[in-house]
């Protein structure tokens, strides 16, 4: 389980880095971006991993949330893994596309092909990823948490969904909350996992938390000027399913925020709270 470190910078007292593994999941190098606050000089800290949207990396978190300055004061660890993996013999989308391949991995097991021999970013993030911190970095794995954003927010709260006893906290910015109703997820999944609604079910935040909710507060945040909100996104289904499922959520419209990283960053203190509340309740 070797681990490379590309790049390292002293911010707010801790470190952000960018490292890099041959990953056992995806079979390609899987890159991910750690911050490691001031307090993990000391021991174990509980971590949240960032999942991003379509067309990232895992430069847009590190760069663009500006979230290190309150992991440093909370000691918090943060992950940012890529979105897909990457590499010369990686299937992308047959026209480029920017909703399918490349940076569009939409965290499940791809089981169709081309995509079936590297998109496994369900596995990844899931089972290796954890595995790979635990072994390099001092994370508290029992206090360790999900949020993202967009595509990355449909992944935390699927991925906490189906693995509550891995990710015991979770929330998301602008989540793709009901995939299998609307065109992004129905796109992904269709090249992804084929055509069997019930296999799609498996991997839709809104049909998990009806016959799986967790006991977990969800926090999500969606900016009422996101031009994604009414075909892609649809907080209201997910409300709705958790409303029924007695599935607590705390949704908040944002009035006048769009889908970028701009919203994300004004909320983003708020979000790393939220866990560390979560956290303290267990
Ligand atoms: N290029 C696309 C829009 C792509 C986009 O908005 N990506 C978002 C995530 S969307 C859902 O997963 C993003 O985070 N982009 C990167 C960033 O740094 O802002 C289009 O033209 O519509």
């Amino acid at each position: 389980m070797a681990l490379t470190q590309i790049a390292a910078a002293k911010c707010f007292g801790g470190q952000q880095l960018v490292c890099e593994h041959d990953s056992d999941a995806c079979g390609v190098t899987m890159r991910f971006g750690l911050y490691l606050p001031p307090q993990a000089e000391h021991g174990p800290c509980p971590a949240i991993t960032w999942l991003s949207g379509l067309t990232c990396t895992e430069q847009n978190f590190i760069t663009k949330a500006g979230a290190q300055r309150a992991a440093a004061e909370l000691g918090v660890i943060l992950v940012a893994p890529d979105t897909s993996p990457r590499g010369p013999n990686v299937a992308d989308a047959p026209d480029g596309a920017y909703d399918l391949g490349l940076g569009a991995g939409f965290y499940v097991n791809a089981t169709a092909q081309p995509y079936a021999a590297h998109y496994h970013m369900e596995r990844y993030v899931a089972e290796e990823l954890p595995m790979v911190l635990a072994a390099h970095f001092p994370l508290d794995r029992r206090r360790h948490g999900l949020s993202g954003h967009s595509m990355g927010g449909h992944g935390a709260l699927t991925l906490h969904l189906k693995y509550p006893d891995i990710f015991r906290s979770v929330s998301a910015f602008a989540p793709i909350v009901a995939p299998a109703q609307v065109p992004w997820g129905q796109k992904a999944f269709s090249a992804y996992l084929g055509r069997d609604p019930e296999v799609w079910a498996d991997h839709d935040a809104t049909a998990l938390v009806t016959r799986q909710p967790t006991d977990a507060a969800i926090l999500i945040d969606q900016g009422s000027d996101d031009p994604f909100l009414t075909e892609q996104l649809r907080p209201d289904l997910f409300a709705a399913a958790c409303e029924a499922a007695g599935q607590s959520l705390t949704l908040r419209h944002q009035p006048g925020y769009d889908h970028s990283y701009y919203f994300v960053a004004s909320f983003i203190d708020d979000h790393l709270r939220h866990h560390l509340a979560a956290w303290q309740r267990r």
